[in-house]
């Protein structure tokens, strides 16, 4: 996907933005559970998908990374997860 198509299809997710060449969002929660919880429904969502973030997890926060490497940048398949967590807020 070029960076123009990235650039467009970012309009459709205003939360979400580039960092490291991956599609980037950061989610602040009210504590471990409810964090933890969000987790597990991306990773059922991930396997649904057979596309997996690549993340991390302090406490209340998460940091999700989506990028793919069969295509050695984002793809479409980024673009459809990241709008899928979107949704399980
Ligand atoms: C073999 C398997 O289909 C691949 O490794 C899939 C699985 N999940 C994946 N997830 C992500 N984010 N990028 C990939 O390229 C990818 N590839």
């Amino acid at each position: 996907m070029s960076a123009a198509e990235v650039e467009a299809r970012l309009g459709d997710l205003p939360d979400w933005g580039i960092d490291q060449h991956k599609l980037f969002r950061h989610f602040v929660f009210s504590n471990f559970v409810d964090a933890w919880g969000f987790m597990s429904q991306v990773a059922l969502l991930a396997e649904t998908m057979n596309h997996h973030p690549e993340w991390s997890n302090v406490y209340n926060r998460v940091e999700i990374y989506l990028t793919t490497h069969d295509a050695d940048g984002i793809s479409e398949k980024d673009f459809a997860l990241a709008s899928q967590i979107d949704s399980l807020l």
